[in-house]
């Protein structure tokens, strides 16, 4: 798929305008968050697209040459996804039925991004600072170029791409049935990279390779991690071309998410509001990709101070 993914983006542009996001739409070639003429845009090409549940699909899909290699790539990250959400629900004690009845009917959508070389990359930024939307994403840096980084302790820290390794991230529709009581630790992952270490690029190795990584006491370990920022960006480079792939797992789009029921209790009471799924991502993809997360319309603000 990698190869396939590099062959697309060096298409001639009329070419690639044959896939292109079609005005209201979301899926497709073209950019994304873009509200207003005035507004700075991304050094990057994109394509968007919904990968399952299969019905979400739209007619751009179809017409990939290479969609049965990013079918076959869904499925596979899916059964990753559920496996981590699982086990990172194991860790801060969410019920497993609960974690699987909003996530195993979820929408897994993908973001495949080119980020030319840029002779002066200092005065343009490849994605500006964000959090995922989703539940999950599983990045995968398609070449070597280094780009991403991450916001660690208030500064931006580059992460070196691992051959033979995805980069999870934690999105924001973790963050809220997450949240603990203020005075204890933060339970969510940061930037975490799981490295599959096999020798032979090739994606169902690196999966097989995954299962064997003792992932539950790897998220216990992060997940006693203070967390402050989720946000990452990503810079471009002045010689060398960069691709990666973000694979966004979310919650059932017929869903309702919100703290965990397992976790709330007198002495942790919620800080945040319930919303329908469809709703929430109506209100992300209807503003511009800025900052911190659409998560904060949610956020209950009476009372005390509700952020950690
Ligand atoms: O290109 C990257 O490494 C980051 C991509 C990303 O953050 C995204 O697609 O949401
Ligand atoms: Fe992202």
């Amino acid at each position: 798929m990698k190869h396939e993914i590099q062959e697309f983006f060096n298409l001639p542009l009329e070419e690639k305008k044959k896939f292109e996001r079609l005005a209201g739409d979301t899926d497709g070639y073209g950019q994304l968050f873009v509200v207003s003429d005035e507004q700075k845009l991304d050094w990057a090409d994109l394509v968007y697209l919904k990968t399952s549940r299969p019905y979400l699909r739209m007619p751009v899909f179809s017409k990939l040459s290479f969609r049965e290699k990013i079918e076959e790539y869904s499925e596979e990250i899916k059964e990753l996804t559920m496996k981590i959400l699982e086990l990172l629900g194991k860790a801060v004690g969410i019920k497993e039925e609960e974690v699987k009845s909003l996530f195993e009917e979820g929408m897994q959508s993908m973001r495949m991004n080119y980020y030319p070389p840029c002779p002066q990359p200092e005065l343009v930024m490849g994605i500006c600072p964000h959090s995922d939307a989703c539940g999950l994403t599983i990045l995968l840096q398609v070449n070597e170029t280094e780009g991403l980084q991450i916001r660690k302790d208030g500064v931006w820290t580059p992460i070196v791409p691992l051959p033979n390794a995805f980069i999870v991230n934690v999105g924001d529709v973790l963050e809220i049935p997450l949240t603990k009581q203020k005075n204890s630790l933060h339970p969510i992952l940061d930037s975490a990279l799981l490295s599959s270490h096999s020798s032979v690029y090739d994606h169902s190795e690196e999966l097989e390779a995954l299962k064997h990584v003792d992932l539950l006491a790897y998220l216990q370990k992060f997940s006693q991690m203070e967390f402050t920022e989720a946000s990452h960006r990503s810079v471009v480079s002045s010689e060398k071309e960069r691709i990666s792939v973000a694979t966004f797992h979310s919650p059932r789009l017929d869903g309702e998410f919100g703290p965990a029921d397992s976790l709330i209790s007198a002495d942790n009471p919620p800080k945040f509001t319930k919303i329908g799924v469809a709703e929430y991502y109506r209100g992300f993809f209807n503003r511009e990709l800025v900052g911190k997360s659409y998560v904060d319309v949610m956020r209950i603000t009476s009372g005390d101070d509700l952020k950690n």
